[in-house]
Order: structure tokens, then C-alpha cells, then sequence
């Protein structure tokens, strides 16, 4: 199986061309490709192929293996891999999700995708689609008890599910033993991917990440759009913020006529590789 390895802000997978490969069980060859001590090493796999609907379709499926609707940095890759190898040369082109069909401007520079701009849609905000447990809508600075603690959370789905957490000292902040008690709490039925943040200014804000299936990673375009949100929600920022992440910045913009969320940032391809499908045990 010939793959790519790609990132953006940090946040790699591994990427499949599905017009030349074809990947029987995603699931296990997404668990075998993420392991970072016996496999390639990446935050799950992304597959690239014919749409219906779109110029393209991805599909991400997490390092544990479970599939997820959308993938905010994984999409920008999408677009510089498609426009780099030469399947389109558009530089606005539509990519078919599991959270609908996304709309990307491309900044190319010498011939190669540099940044890329993703209308990433409407945020959800009813309890029921995010899905969370909570009887008010939207939920916002709601309190809930993780790990014997109160906390307060504003839930948003990008597609997928969000908890947002502001916390103070964020740099110290324990990710992994909060993290994982999060994404599994009983008020989430599908599981949540969740951010912790620190507000700097009302155009700036810090992010560090647990995503539902992936553990820590170094950033998340879905999760920084859900943070944009939410603090616009309670009231700290303005529309247009930049987040920064463990492995890089993301700009967002929400528009409130359109009641759409635009997410700016990089994607960057690091290296191609061959891997044996027997290897993977996946034949
Ligand atoms: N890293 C991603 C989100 C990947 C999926 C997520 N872990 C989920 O299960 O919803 C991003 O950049 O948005």
C-alpha cells in the first residue's frame, strides 16, 4: 500500500490515494499505521477517492481505529495533496465529508498548495445533534462533574462532538488524566472530543486538545472552530481569533450573516512511503 504522510499544525495522518489503492479494512490498517512504536506513527488514517457529490471524498478514521465525520486539518491536506499530485487544477474545489460536503480555496505558491481556507459549515448547537446530555440549548458554561471535579463546558459540533473547557495555566494543565475521562463521560453518547483553553486577548486564544479516539494531539481544526464558538458564546472574543496550538496557529472566522465558521491555516506533506499489506496483517 503506498501511502503519504501529511500534517497540519502537527496533526498527522497517514493518507491513502483510493484511485490507486484500495484499503479493505480501514479500521485495523488505521490502528496499525498510527502505532508510533511498531507502525508508521500518526493520529489515524485518511483516505482520498471519487465522490458523487463533491471534486472528492475523505474519509479519517482515528489511531483507535473508530471513524469520524470530519477532520478540520486533515481536509487542508486533502487539498494540497489532490492539487499537488495533479488529480485537480482547481484551486476552489468541494470535498465530501461525513459532515457534508465542504467548499476550500486553495493558496498555491510556485505550482504547490501553501494554506488553505475550508468553509467548515454551520456550527450545531442543539444538545440532542452534538450529541450531549443537557436540557438547555445552546449549552453553554454548563456545569459538569469529571473526576470527582466541577467543571464548566460549552458543547459545539463541527459535524463531531466538542466539550470546551476554559482553564487557567493551561501549559501545566494535566490533558492526559482529564482528557480521557471527558471523552468517555456518560453524558456523551457518542463519545467527545475535548478543548482546553486559555484566553489571551479577545483576538487570541491558546488550545490544547484530547480528541475522541486519537488521545493528545498537537492540534485539531474542527476542535479550534468548536473553541472559536464557544468563546464567542460566553462572550470573550470577537469574530475573527487566532488560535494557537501545540504544533502551530489556525486562524477562524465566524461569519455571522451566514452562520457559517471559515478556518484558515497550513498543511504540509513530510514524507511517501510502501508498506506490505501482510505486514499490517491486513491482506
Ligand atoms: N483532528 C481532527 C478531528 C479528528 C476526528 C476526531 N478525533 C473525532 O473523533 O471526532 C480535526 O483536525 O478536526
Amino acid at each position: 500500500m503506498k501511502f503519504t504522510k501529511m500534517h497540519g499544525c502537527g496533526n498527522d495522518y497517514v493518507y491513502v490515494n483510493l484511485f490507486e489503492e484500495t484499503v479493505k479494512d480501514p479500521a485495523a490498517v488505521s490502528k496499525f499505521v498510527s502505532d508510533r512504536h511498531f507502525g508508521i506513527g500518526s493520529d489515524g488514517l485518511i483516505t482520498i477517492g471519487p465522490s458523487e457529490l463533491a471534486d472528492f471524498r475523505m474519509r479519517i478514521y482515528n489511531a483507535d481505529g473508530s471513524e469520524a465525520e470530519m477532520c478540520g486539518n486533515g481536509i487542508r491536506c486533502v487539498a494540497k495533496y489532490v492539487y499537488d499530485h495533479k488529480l485537480t487544477d482547481k484551486t476552489e474545489i468541494t470535498v465530501e465529508t461525513g459532515a457534508g460536503v465542504k467548499t476550500l480555496e486553495l493558496t498555491v505558491t510556485d505550482d504547490k498548495v501553501e494554506s488553505v481556507r475550508v468553509d467548515m459549515g454551520e456550527p450545531i448547537l442543539e444538545p440532542e445533534k452534538i450529541p450531549v446530555i443537557a436540557d438547555k440549548t445552546p449549552v453553554v458554561d454548563e456545569p459538569i462533574i469529571v473526576g470527582g471535579k466541577e467543571w464548566r463546558m460549552t458543547c459545539v459540533s463541527m459535524g463531531n462532538p466538542h466539550a470546551v473547557v476554559f482553564v487557567k495555566n493551561l501549559a501545566d494543565f494535566e490533558i492526559e488524566k482529564t482528557g480521557p475521562l471527558f471523552e468517555k463521560h456518560e453524558r456523551f453518547p457518542k463519545r467527545t472530543n475535548t478543548e482546553f483553553c486559555e484566553l489571551i486577548s479577545r483576538n487570541e486564544v491558546s488550545m490544547r486538545v484530547w480528541e475522541r479516539g486519537s488521545d493528545e494531539t498537537w492540534a485539531c481544526g474542527t476542535g479550534t472552530c468548536a473553541t472559536v464558538m464557544a468563546c464567542i458564546l460566553n462572550g470573550y472574543t470577537e469574530d475573527k481569533v487566532l488560535v494557537h496550538l501545540k504544533g502551530g496557529d489556525l486562524v477562524i472566522e465566524y461569519d455571522r450573516a451566514a452562520n457559517h465558521i471559515f478556518m484558515t491555516g497550513p498543511a504540509t506533506e513530510v514524507f511517501h512511503g510502501e508498506i506490505e499489506n501482510s505486514t499490517m496483517k491486513c491482506e
